[in-house]
């Protein structure tokens, strides 16, 4: 990515599908070019978790809300250590943005990180096409970074498919660190004391993940995705984690074969997003990419143990391959489908009858998005209790 100044300079810029559809609007954030998956999000708040998960790592994230940066950018709401989106497309960037906590301004975040992004276009045309035609390959140009649309077109159709692509690695830590539990007033437990020991996979995991965690008295390892059978029974745990993370499921042979360990073990396990298609593997179910994917924070998710209905935030563009209206028996005895989204009846959960092992395609750890999911990690705290008594 080569970038020069802020488009607050209002540089003209370029949105170049994959598919020849072209969208002409103005820079936004750094100047320059940017390349990556065209996918939408319909979260109305919450860009800066959005822009700070690592599961949109080499992703272009078209906001459908038309307003974006109101609340500009602060210093508590980051997920991780950086923006991981390729590329940021807004309709109406907010001129000045206005909240007790900001810091700065969102454009000027996406400068000092270097995002090149766009805005002034037609973003519900855009969506329309994405959900339409599928999300795609796409690249923006600003300022001298544009060509003629056919050089453009042309590189756009160069880069690498989302299908395939393996990038757990690259967002993860390289090294273990530990999130201690949180006490009753809020303090941190000293480490070793906790009520519960989780060993947590980082694939590209959202700091709210084991904070979660810690607020129930679970001190948590966040260890590195290619961390061994070893380093992670070292950490004597109770439970086993397993995060969200960008990229196709279909390449992540190692976590699917650390999991396989764990299962083997019966130690309880839990996973989200990246961690549910994994688990998905690991009990021989397929995974496929979806047309368009789910992004957003007020997705309808039945949870078919109880069938209680709740609103979820999401963000995933592949999904597991598992049959709603049966039992299956896997190699670690019978899964079932524990959830499903009501609007195209995706599987949302998994759970494992046989053995203490769930997760969700979803994030209960919210941020940005509702808490009505919150729930799992006391189900994750029950299987831990119940496999101690
Ligand atoms: N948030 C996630 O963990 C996403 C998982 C996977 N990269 C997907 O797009 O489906």
């Amino acid at each position: 990515m080569t970038t020069s100044t802020r488009g607050a300079t209002k540089a003209p810029a370029v949105l170049v599908l994959e598919d020849g559809r072209i969208f002409r609007g103005r820079a936004y954030g750094a100047v320059g070019e940017t390349f990556g998956e065209a996918v939408f999000s319909t979260g109305m708040t919450g860009y800066q978790e959005t822009l700070t998960d690592p599961s949109y790592d080499r992703q272009i994230v078209v906001a459908t809300a038309p307003q974006i940066g109101n609340t500009g950018w602060n210093d508590e709401d980051d997920e991780s250590r950086r923006i991981w989106v390729s590329g940021y497309v807004v309709r109406d960037p907010a001129r000045v943005p206005s909240n007790w906590r900001a810091k700065r301004s969102l454009e000027d975040e996406l400068v000092a990180q270097d995002i090149v992004g766009i805005s002034g276009i037609d973003t519900r045309a855009l969506t329309r096409h994405l959900r339409e035609r599928g999300s795609m390959r796409a690249g923006i140009f600003s300022g001298e970074a544009i060509a003629a649309e056919p050089e453009l077109v042309a590189r756009v159709q160069a880069q690498p498919h989302m299908k395939g692509a393996s990038l757990y690695e690259e967002v993860a830590t390289k090294e273990t660190y530990v999130v201690p539990a949180v006490g009753p007033d809020g303090e941190a437990v000293p480490i070793g004391t906790a009520k519960f020991t989780v060993a947590a996979i980082d694939l590209g995991i959202k700091g709210m993940t084991p904070h979660r965690m810690a607020q129930r008295g679970i001190e948590v390892h966040v260890l590195p995705a290619t961390a061994s059978v070893d380093e992670v029974y070292a950490v004597e745990p109770d439970g086993v984690f397993f995060s969200n993370g960008p990229g196709d499921p279909a390449t992540a042979d190692g976590p699917v074969a650390l999991m396989t360990a764990v299962l083997e073990r019966k130690t309880p396990l839990f996973g989200i997003c990246f961690g549910n298609q994994i688990l998905g593997r690991a009990l021989g179910f397929g995974t496929y990419k979806l047309k368009y994917g789910h992004r957003g924070i007020n997705q309808p998710v039945q949870d078919r143990t109880t069938g209680k209905v709740e609103v979820t935030a999401h963000n995933h563009g592949f999904a597991v391959d598992a049959p709603l209206d049966k039992v299956s028996e896997t190699k670690f005895g019978r899964a079932e489908v524990s959830h499903v989204c009501l609007n195209d009846d995706v599987v949302e959960g998994l759970q494992l009858l046989d053995q203490p092992a769930f997760s969700v395609q979803y994030h209960p750890e919210a941020a940005a998005g509702p808490h009505d999911a919150a729930y799992l990690f006391d189900r994750f705290v029950s299987l831990m209790e119940g496999q101690r008594a």
